[in-house]
């Protein structure tokens, strides 16, 4: 069977008869190697399994190697017995630097200086069963009645990576379903769309991170997987690879070795997995989304007749959203750039939330007279917008317009967000009748904070992170970036049906106030135990600024504090702002963020928290960054 991937990802199941025992389709040197390999490691066993393994490792950009291995079909030999009991340990740690808070992620190819691969098909391979043993336990079944869909963003090691986790879910019986290039929201919209409703879903995406990156991010049903979900993911996948250890083997270096995992693979079952077309189902969804909340008088079916909007995809995943969405809803999406996936990003950052590929975003925009611009994150769980006016909308402005958007529909709703959004978008969205929450970074813990307030009896719509993420109720909860920004084009379609114009934003954001200047430095934490070193400064930082910031006036806790510690400045004669300083949440950095009211008032807080560190002496908290970012200190 030859099967077609969605969105041109294509891979090919041989069914026995019409495969050699193995083919390989690569250069010269890399076939030796491969055969080599294989050979080894399919010698021995008293018959292949029938199945097929496409590998697109790559050792580099133009040495990218395809391997396909379709063996003839005999009974595959039984999985190896169970080693000692402490095995586990001897891999655990290498899956546990995996986990990344909800999500697993790791470097999935060599060729960047300093970053080892540690993202290894072995680990997919051995996180795939473990999946599988997990949902099984989650849903009282066996693994032999699952059913687990698996997406990928467009990196290089995505094919691999996704061949290898299929292979551990086929491994016990899984059924599998591939869908090829894929964003996040629709691999959780795939466990709940009628007809498709897999148990299990998998995004294999490293969001805007480099192409050497690479990671896991799993759903049900019930949403996605929380930190202790992904914590005993990986315990379990640790001891189904020590179970699968050939003794004497050295557990880290099978970790290392490709070639292991293809003899687990003799364990798997390719006909257990089948290529969907996902995508086309999804992007329907988005566009009778966009049809009933425009509701067109006249124009149902294609109520974007008449308008133009760009798309910058970044060259992830989100492309479908200009050629499948938006275009055959009307819409005029010439001028549309990065829309073909290249897991290499060749031309910006995938990121609303980094100023170059918002500015790219708008130089489109401009350059084609749109009325709108769609930026998306390369899995498309973020976006943020780019006004007529060629204004960029991420953050707080973005925030400010899907605060909008929710309060007329749901009046005096609370709006959760992270813990850096201004003080101006506050006073926003009370002006609009609502109630702003800031709780902290992360978008897991913003969109967790709705739910807890909701399922406490609370009313609470819409939470969103200054990074892009969105999530609403009315939608699951789901961080999707293409429902964010199908909410501002039927906002822009209604306002121009009601003859206020095409600018999205005109109007609307006059009334949002934003800082004269808002900065972010990260400062390295260089203790072993930087947790403990991070506590230790930011229980300091909180006594200083108590003790009365070392003269400072008007410096002062704010009332709620859920991470670090945030400080309202208010010094008299306009000079206004805040300072957070908090932990990151995955690296061992301090964050600080500074907003001012007034031109050159963030580097005189800055200055201002230099003053702290130097009276502390923290030489193991590299504050040179702040040196560097305000090499022109102005007090005031
Ligand atoms: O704490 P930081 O290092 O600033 O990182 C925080 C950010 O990490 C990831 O990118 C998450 O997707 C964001 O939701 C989160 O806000």
């Amino acid at each position: 069977m030859a099967a077609k991937g969605s969105y041109g990802a294509r891979a090919e199941l041989l069914p026995a008869h019409q495969a050699p025992a193995w083919a390989v389709c690569c250069p010269a040197r890399k076939q030796r190697y491969f055969s080599r390999r294989l050979q080894k490691h399919f010698a021995g066993s008293d018959g292949l399994h029938a199945t097929s393994w496409i590998i697109a490792a790559s050792a580099g950009r133009h040495s990218s190697v395809r391997v396909t291995a379709a063996a003839a079909a005999v009974a595959a030999p039984a999985p190896p017995a169970a080693q000692a009991e402490e095995a586990p340990d001897a891999v655990f740690p290498l899956y546990k630097k995996l986990q990344n808070g909800s999500d697993v992620r790791g470097i999935a190819v060599d060729g960047v200086k300093d970053e080892v691969r540690n993202l290894t098909p072995t680990a997919a391979f051995f996180i795939g069963a473990a999946m599988a043993e997990q949902l099984a336990a989650r849903f009282s079944v066996p693994t032999t009645s699952l059913r687990v869909s698996v997406g990928r963003d467009p990196r290089i090691t995505g094919p691999l990576l996704a061949a290898s986790l299929a292979a551990g879910l086929t491994s016990k019986g899984v059924r599998v379903a591939r869908f090829g290039l894929a964003t996040t929201p629709a691999m959780f919209m795939s466990c709940i769309t009628a007809g498709y409703e897999y148990d299990g879903a998998v995004m294999i995406t490293a969001s805007h991170l480099p192409y050497n990156r690479n990671g896991f991010k799993f759903f049900t049903c019930d949403g996605g997987f929380e930190k202790d979900d992904i914590t005993q993911l990986l315990k379990l996948a640790a001891g189904e690879h020590a179970a699968a250890e050939a003794p004497g083997l050295d557990p880290s270096a099978a970790y290392q070795d490709d070639a292991f995992v293809l003899s687990c693979a003799l364990h798997s079952s390719p006909a257990l997995i089948e290529y969907v077309d996902f995508m086309p189902v999804y992007a329907a969804h988005l566009r009778t989304i966009i049809q009933k909340g425009i509701s067109h008088p006249s124009k149902y079916e294609r109520p974007l007749e008449g308008f133009h909007v760009i798309v910058d995809a970044g060259n992830g995943s989100g492309g479908f959203l200009a050629t499948d969405v938006l275009a055959p809803l009307g819409a005029d999406v010439s001028g549309s750039q990065f829309l073909d996936p290249d897991g290499w990003f060749p031309n910006h950052v995938p990121n609303p939330e980094d100023a170059g590929a918002m500015a790219a975003g708008a130089r489109a925009l401009m350059r084609s007279k749109a009325d709108l611009g769609i930026v998306v994150d390369t899995d498309v769980d973020r976006s943020a917008v780019v006004a007529a006016s060629g204004a960029p909308i991420n953050s707080n402005r973005y925030i400010a317009l899907m605060a909008y958007i929710t309060l007329r529909k749901y009046p005096g709703t609370t709006i959760v967000t992270d813990s850096v959004t201004s003080n101006g978008l506050t006073a926003f969205i009370e002006a609009q009748g609502g109630r702003h929450f800031r709780y902290r970074r992360g978008y897991k813990n913003v969109i967790g904070k709705g739910v807890e307030l909701n399922e406490a009896g609370g009313n609470c719509e819409l939470m969103m992170e200054t990074s892009g993420h969105g999530a609403m109720r009315e939608n699951y909860y789901l961080d999707d970036g293409t429902y964010s920004a199908s909410q501002i084009i039927i906002l822009m379609v209604q306002r121009a049906l009601e003859g206020r114009g095409k600018d999205v934003a005109a109007d609307l954001l006059t009334q949002l106030k934003e800082p004269a200047e808002a900065r972010e430095f990260r400062l390295k934490l260089k203790d072993a135990d930087f947790q403990a070193q991070g506590a230790g400064v930011l229980q300091a930082f909180h006594d200083w600024v108590v003790a009365g910031a070392a003269g400072a006036h008007g410096w002062a806790l704010e009332a709620e504090n859920w991470e670090g510690w945030r400080v309202s400045v208010d010094e008299g004669g306009g000079r206004k702002g805040w300072v957070l300083l908090r932990a990151s949440l995955h690296d061992p950095l301090l964050v600080l963020n500074v907003e001012s009211d007034i031109p050159g008032g963030a580097c005189a807080l800055v200055q201002k928290v230099l003053e702290f560190f130097e009276e502390q002496d923290w030489t193991n908290t590299d504050t040179s960054r702040l040196y560097d970012g305000c090499s022109v200190m102005v007090r005031y």
